[in-house]
């Protein structure tokens, strides 16, 4: 039901020498669920992105939302789907329209009682890939 999220082999690294992401602390694929809604519902109820996701249905969002927050969260690195440019291509997404998606991130992360050095670590992932969603 979550192969999409399914762990990797981690053999060459003891749990010792890898720092737990923010994915692990929350407790994996089946807390991303509750991520999701907070994460979605915060989306749609903003006037300044909510229009992207307009025409998208909403099971293959939920999807979508959960590789999203997967990836977000510094979880499996076995996403499947397409890269960060080209699932954006042609959007027009700005800088407004990032820190919009940035802010509900950092929100439902809040909401779920994350603390702020593994909001930053978020932060810092969402960042990273911010010039390939804004096909800069
Ligand atoms: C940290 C920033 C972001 C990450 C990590 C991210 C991640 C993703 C992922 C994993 C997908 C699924 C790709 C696929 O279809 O395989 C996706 C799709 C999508 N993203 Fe983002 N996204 C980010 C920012 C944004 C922003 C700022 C917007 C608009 C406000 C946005 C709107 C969308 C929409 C509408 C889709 C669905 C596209 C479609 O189905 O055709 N994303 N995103």
């Amino acid at each position: 039901m979550f192969g999409l999220f399914k762990k990797k082999e981690e053999a060459a690294v003891s749990p010792e020498e890898k720092a737990a992401s923010v994915f692990d602390k929350l407790g994996g694929a089946p807390a991303i669920d509750a991520a999701v809604d907070i994460f979605y519902r915060k989306v749609l109820a903003d006037d300044r992105i909510s229009q992207f996701f307009d025409t998208i249905d909403m099971e293959a969002q939920h999807v979508k939302q959960k590789a999203f927050l997967t990836m977000a969260f510094g979880g499996p690195n076995n996403y499947s789907g397409k890269d960060m440019r080209a699932a954006h291509k042609g959007m027009n997404l700005t800088e407004v329209h990032f820190n919009a998606v940035a802010e509900h991130l950092v929100g439902t992360l809040q909401e779920l009682g994350v603390g702020q050095e593994d909001i930053d670590s978020v932060v810092t992932i969402a960042v990273s890939v911010k010039d390939d969603v804004l096909n800069q």
